[in-house]
């Protein structure tokens, strides 16, 4: 039977009704039911009172110790009953409006309850109850899973739904993948990793579940991108004729000498802009690296060879930035830069846009207005995109039509692995700075709870005193501007007191341009000696003289975006520090802020942050481009994404997969596949 166009109207107690419930989810078959995962298992499995943590979901057996007691709060119920757990002791159960219980819950009586532990009060919140054998026996499995359901099919009914089509289609259930490669890779057979997705015996049980899906998965996904590459027609890039001692002349103008890293990343740019294929290169720094001046190299040595270049930033502030350190350090070799951005006036403008036709414009910076249909290059050679995922699909491949296959060199100050960086951006080459420039000192890193502002402050003052400066985060989201300002406007009436006689400044997103660029140029300068701000000055300010950072409600934030703020400061030769003050929560949130304090390293951090929350959160966007899998992570199971990448790409070449049977259902796969899909940009 094939499970591919079987109906679930088959199955038992799936009526034309329950069709449509199930086809809401998405469920049309049965090969689609069985590969509804649950998103989520909940652990049921039994430990004692010391194994529970502060606001985990716990199962226990519990003795009653006396009888329930019930408050009402209008129509809702509070019920509470002491209950011996662990032999003798004593813990408090409550109950939200589940009064009906209370009869049943007699002195003494054993029971099994699943709830929410409050270490500090000692508490359950119960939100399951079992009262008999039977009951305890089939909540009793080790892990249960949950599945995204909806109010008409409810996560349980839809398990057992599941388990019964498991039951009746078990043997139909193919095999995808060739026997040698299942032997290879010690994978089960498809049918019994489907069985224990849905009920797993055991954690390991489950693992080797989830390995064998994500192998396939990723498999699938490599000889699609591998074949699709091969078919696709590759964007011929512009040889640029670029002098050969390019480099050495960059680097004598320069200040300083370059990192070794800088130094690699040059040559790699300059290699790139000399081929015959077109450059997609990812420039990885962790905060503070010196990605700039490598992008002004790129802009160099792209006018070296005749061509015009367009340097794109997601902020004004950070365009402003850039075109600054541009026109300090590209003007040395004659060469003019531009900036473009919402608030230059329309005369200015307009002299721009028309030298940049003309191709009096070398190096034209600016935010997403560079993409207006009314700017238009001379000869544009060479695009660099910073934090390129800030912008949207659209308006990144905009950029590129502006210049007949321009190359282009995307900056990226989150560090993120290297599987991911290829699974994001698809065919890109990297280049990676993980090294700072020489004298910087580490940043002293300490966190504190939010009682304890006022040592903050003492940090804050002691630096003052020395002539230094600080900044002060408040957390916000960009866009909810109300709620934001008001929250930092609080914490900085309270320095402003708090720090008389010296001065403090507001920073927020609602203030005009010409406002945040004049504070900011006034903190730059020294002016302005504390800074409390948003998340605005996030990215990329670079005030070496700044070298404190405190940051309130640090729980609330990425753990890549605690980094990049505090990449702010320890930009200079003094010793900084950053405070973080958070509040206690849960164990994520600790374990996010014991990683900040313990590592300064960016793709480290990035590691622990997506293991903690996840790839689409951690870059912040939706439309990330991630590539969705339904049991791989690609964080998490790196590793078996690397096998799946070697394998497909072997596989591709070998005449077994293109001509034997067992291969069949993978060449099938790729037949099947949507173009668009790897169409990122
Ligand atoms: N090789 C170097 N030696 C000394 N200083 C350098 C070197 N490279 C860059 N710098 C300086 O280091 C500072 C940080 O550089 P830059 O602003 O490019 O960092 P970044 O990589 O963009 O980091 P972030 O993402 O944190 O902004 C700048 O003041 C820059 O002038």
């Amino acid at each position: 039977m094939n499970l591919d166009h079987a109906s679930v109207r088959g199955l038992p107690g799936v009526g034309p009704a329950k069709e449509v419930t199930l086809a809401a989810l998405g469920i049309h078959t049965i090969d689609d039911l069985l590969h509804y995962f649950p998103f989520r298992y909940e652990d049921r499995r039994i430990k004692p009172l010391a194994a529970w943590q502060d606001g985990e979901r716990i199962t226990v057996r519990a003795t009653l110790d006396g009888t329930a007691t019930i408050r009402w709060r209008g129509s809702k119920s509070m019920m509470s009953a002491r209950l011996r757990v662990d032999g003798q002791n004593l813990v408090l159960g409550t109950w939200f409006s589940q009064h009906y219980l209370k009869s049943r819950l007699t002195d003494g009586r054993v029971i099994t309850i699943t709830g929410k532990w409050n270490a500090q009060k000692r508490l359950i919140v119960v939100s399951e109850t079992s009262f008999d054998a039977s009951e305890v026996q089939r909540a009793n499995v080790p892990f249960l899973p949950v599945y995204h359901a909806s109010k008409a099919f409810g996560s349980r009914q839809l398990h057992q739904l599941i388990m019964k089509a498991i039951e009746r289609h078990y043997n139909d259930i193919p095999e995808r993948l060739p026997y040698a490669l299942t032997q290879k890779y010690r994978l089960r057979p498809l049918r019994d990793a489907i069985k224990a997705m849905h009920r797993p015996v055991d954690a390991e049980d489950l693992r080797q579940a989830r390995r064998r899906l994500a192998f396939e998965e990723f498999l699938m996904f490599q000889l699609q991108l591998h074949w699709f590459r091969q078919h696709r027609h590759e964007p011929k890039g512009i040889e640029k004729r670029v002098p050969g001692d390019v480099l050495g002349t960059f680097v004598s103008r320069l200040p300083a000498a370059l990192t070794e890293a800088q130094r690699r990343a040059c040559e790699e740019i300059a290699r790139d802009l000399r081929g015959t294929k077109m450059m997609a290169r990812l420039l990885q720094g962790d905060v503070g690296s010196g990605k700039t001046w490598v992008a002004l190299f790129a802009c160099y040595t792209a006018y070296s060879a005749g061509y015009q270049s367009a340097l794109m930033a997601p902020t004004e502030i950070l365009a402003e930035q850039h075109y600054r350190e541009a026109c300090r350090i590209l003007s040395t070799f004659g060469m003019e830069a531009r900036l473009l951005t919402g608030s230059v006036s329309t005369r200015e403008r307009t002299s721009t846009l028309q030298d940049l036709a003309e191709h009096k414009v070398d190096v034209l910076v600016g935010t997403h207005a560079l993409l207006t249909d009314d700017v238009l290059f001379a000869k544009l050679g060479l695009v660099v995109t910073d934090e390129q995922h800030r912008f949207g699909v659209s308006q990144r491949s905009v950029l590129r039509t502006k210049g007949e296959s321009p190359d282009v060199l995307m900056l990226s100050a989150t560090p993120i692995p290297r599987t991911l960086a290829l699974a994001v951006y698809g065919d890109v080459d990297v280049s990676v700075l993980n090294e700072l420039p020489r004298g910087r000192q580490p940043i002293k890193t300490v966190a504190y709870s939010m009682s304890r502002e006022e040592e903050a402050i003492r940090i804050v003052r002691r630096a003052l005193a020395q002539g230094q400066q600080a900044y002060i985060v408040a957390p916000t989201i960009e866009e909810s501007e109300t709620l934001e300002t008001a929250a930092v406007t609080d914490v900085f009436n309270r320095l402003t007191d708090k720090l008389a006689g010296f001065s403090v400044s507001l920073l927020h997103g609602r203030m005009s341009a010409k406002e945040k660029e004049d504070i900011m140029r006034a903190f730059r300068d020294g002016q302005i000696h504390v800074l409390v701000s948003t998340t605005v000055i996030e990215v990329g300010i670079d005030v070496p003289n700044a070298t404190v950072m405190v940051i309130y409600n640090a729980e609330r934030f990425g753990l890549a975006q605690l980094h990049q703020l505090r990449g702010r400061v320890g930009r200079g030769k003094e010793a900084s520090t950053c405070v973080l003050l958070a509040e206690a929560g849960n164990e994520t949130a600790k374990a996010r802020i014991q990683t900040m304090v313990q590592t300064q390293d960016g793709f480290a951090i990035a590691e622990k942050d997506l293991e903690l929350r996840g790839p689409g959160e951690f870059l912040g966007v939706r439309q990330s481009g991630l590539p969705q899998f339904a049991v791989g992570d690609i964080v998490r199971d790196q590793n078996i994404m690397t096998v799946a990448r070697e394998e497909a790409t072997a596989m591709l070449q070998s005449d077994e997969f293109w001509l034997t049977p067992s291969y069949e259902p993978l060449r099938d796969a790729i037949s099947s596949l949507p173009e668009q899909a790897f169409y990122r940009d």
